[in-house]
């Protein structure tokens, strides 16, 4: 029977509600006739804000209330952020298809001050993030990071109340949000090295051909090329758990540009590694500049973590 309904799970945040919709409508454009549908579950993840996302389970936790409902047969696909995808699948799903990329870099939002450098001395920013946190300090060593998770609108509202003199937060989310006005800069690669997946969209489903093939004209090869050698990066230094590892990739004329961080949480100690390899060999290059880092130190800062 052909497929003739698509439901998609997606957690209930502002943002992943937008991105399932964003899928939705892409998917509707190419296939007029198909039903589709969102089926919004709440994650373990989104229910336990106040706790290190480390602490709980680790970044899985966004993704497995959605894996269950494919498995259940209660939804189709699921929309993630591909920075919250975890490396391996459950048996008989797979995450075939990777949309265009909007902006991967993190973003400085503050009221008051237009820059990092603009930030006074022993200024209180806000993120969760250990890999935004490492790179913070090892620019600004008398900043004070603090702690801060929540959606987007949660993170802003806090700032807004004063906890805090500037955040950090994916660019991507907020231009999705059309919060772009909250962006004062964006932090190019040298100062904050993005995570692996940033500002990408990806669609888990069964293994199914038909669906798959439904799904296929969503798939964007140079972001999934990028992403590919990202990824590959962070499953080799580790994978599940949140520690501070930068891995970001450009693609220019074929050729692939990786750069790799790997640091301490209180940024005194970062180890860095770029290659620059064919498209098409993304994920051994990955591999191999994960392992160049481990030899230069990062080995002893995972061990200490
Ligand atoms: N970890 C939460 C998360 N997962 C994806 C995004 C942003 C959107 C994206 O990277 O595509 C965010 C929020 C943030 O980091 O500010």
């Amino acid at each position: 029977m052909p497929i003739t309904r698509i439901r998609i799970a997606t957690r209930e945040s502002a943002l992943a509600l937008w991105q399932a919709n964003f899928v939705k409508d892409r998917l509707q454009q190419q296939h007029p006739s198909l039903q589709i549908e969102l089926l919004p579950l709440t994650s373990r993840g989104d229910q336990m804000l106040d706790i290190p996302l480390a602490k709980v389970g680790g970044k899985g936790l966004f993704v497995k209330e959605l894996e269950k409902a494919m498995l259940d047969g209660h939804a189709d696909i699921a929309v993630h952020s591909m920075k919250d995808v975890p490396m391996e699948f459950p048996d008989g799903l797979h995450l075939p298809v990777i949309c265009e990329r909007e902006d991967p870099r993190d973003a400085f939002v503050s009221n008051h001050y237009a820059d990092l450098d603009e930030l006074p001395r022993g200024a209180v920013v806000g993120t969760s993030s250990l890999r935004r946190q490492c790179q913070l300090l090892a620019r600004r060593p008398d900043l004070q990071v603090h702690f801060l998770r929540g959606n987007v609108n949660t993170r802003l509202a806090k700032m807004d109340a004063g906890e805090f003199d500037a955040i950090i937060l994916a660019a991507a989310g907020l231009l999705r949000l059309e919060m772009h006005q909250r962006i004062r800069t964006t932090l190019p690669p040298e100062i904050s090295l993005p995570a692996g997946g940033q500002g990408a969209v990806g669609i888990e489903c069964r293994r199914d051909p038909e669906l798959e093939a439904l799904l296929q004209p969503l798939h964007h090869r140079a972001t999934a090329a990028r992403l590919a050698a990202e990824r590959a990066l962070v499953k080799r230094l580790d994978g599940s758990c949140q520690i501070p590892i930068g891995s970001y990739a450009e693609l220019d004329n074929g050729e692939l540009h990786l750069r790799g961080l790997v640091g301490s949480p209180d940024g005194e100690t970062l180890v860095r590694a770029e290659a620059r390899g064919p498209e098409e060999n993304g994920e051994a290059m990955g591999t191999a500049l994960a392992e160049e880092l481990l030899a230069s130190g990062a080995d002893r800062i995972l061990a200490a973590l």
